[in-house]
């Protein structure tokens, strides 16, 4: 579960007190989540989901993140809306984190996505990409390429605890990466961290994206290269060229991919493997005492960045020719 802060009934009720939402009625923490502090919330006006912000995320960036939600959301894309209080404000304080009221979506995730879920995935994220292009605000990914190492610097000498050989692979494949990252994409805002927990179907059709907290401005084939990772491995973490060419062709219909991205595209996919095994890996090794949170396995990702390293090019996705 994720809830690394506690919250404090009578400090929720003068929380709420700010908004017109009518009285508490329930305050329950979510399972599901690694990130933030998230809570289901029922007041008199109905659902809504109550997020702390914790250490990822920086306080100076909730404006481009609820800012984006509203943009999206009026262009058709649906996703969490912030709720702003009496004072016409979205951004709060509680327990001493930044906190922010959001609608609660319908819909459930897929746990494990089939063709039709991610042919359905790659036309949202399109979408999601033509609907960023007019957003003015920015923001810096600090989780490319130029993040990376320092963020592996601040454990790397506890990776054979993960897996035997790792502080090698990461070094070499940082090398590799740092030397044949891609500049000069197309790029706008991406989501970044659209798996499948954060996105909502009703059957086969997508009914909303949620957790926005990554997004940033980045190459959109970088998102295409996250979401192949996250969506198109079967659960013994063997690449699925059926639900990759799903995820592609629905994407590249309605988005439209460059040369220079179909020829990037492996190393966008090595880059995506390595960011979240990067994070994971951290994660894993740095539980706060207390929380309620169960971190994610880094070697998922270990084995999806061996994949690629494997593939010559990007033939393999089913593209280019
Ligand atoms: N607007 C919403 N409507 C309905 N449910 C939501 C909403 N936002 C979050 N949830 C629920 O809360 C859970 C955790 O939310 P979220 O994914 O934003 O947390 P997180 O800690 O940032 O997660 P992640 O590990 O994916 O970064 C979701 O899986 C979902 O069940
Ligand atoms: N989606 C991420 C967790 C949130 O950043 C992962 O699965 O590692």
């Amino acid at each position: 579960m994720a809830v690394y802060t506690q919250v404090d009934d009578e400090e929720l009720i003068a929380f709420l007190a700010t908004y017109d939402l009518g009285p508490l009625l329930s305050c329950k923490g979510i399972a599901e989540g690694v990130e933030n502090s998230n809570y289901y919330l029922h007041t008199g006006a109905g659902s809504f989901i109550l997020t702390l912000y914790e250490k990822r995320v920086a306080e100076a960036d909730l404006p481009f993140f609820l800012n984006l939600m509203e943009h999206l959301a009026a262009r058709g894309v649906t996703c969490p809306l912030p709720v702003k209080n009496c004072a016409g404000l979205a951004l709060g304080r509680l327990a001493g984190r930044p906190a922010v009221i959001v609608t609660f979506l319908d819909g459930y995730s897929i746990h494990h996505p089939e063709t039709a879920h991610c042919a359905a995935l790659g036309a949202t994220l399109a979408q999601l990409h033509l609907a960023g292009a007019d957003f003015a605000q920015r923001r810096r990914n600090a989780l490319s390429v130029e993040g990376w190492r320092p963020l592996f610097s601040t454990c790397a000498s506890r990776a054979e605890e993960v897996a035997m050989g790792l502080r090698a692979l990461v070094d070499a494949e940082l090398d590799h990466l740092e030397r044949n990252w891609p500049r000069d994409l197309p790029s706008g805002v991406i989501h970044a961290d659209l798996f499948p927990d954060n996105v909502f179907f009703l059957g086969e059709r997508i009914s909303g994206l949620i957790d926005f907290y990554f997004a940033c401005t980045d190459a959109y084939a970088y998102d295409l290269a996250i979401c192949l990772n996250a969506w198109c491995f079967d659960a013994e973490l063997r690449y699925q060229p059926d639900k990759g060419a799903a995820l592609l062709d629905a994407y590249r219909r309605l988005r439209p991919l460059s040369a220079a991205e179909i020829a990037a595209f492996p190393t966008l996919a090595r880059g995506a493997a390595l960011r979240f095994l990067l994070t994971r890996y951290v994660d894993w090794l740095n539980v706060p005492a207390g929380a309620l949170v169960r971190p994610k396995d880094p070697r998922e990702y270990l084995a999806k960045l061996r994949f690629h390293q494997s593939a010559p090019d990007a033939r393999v996705y089913g593209l280019g020719s």
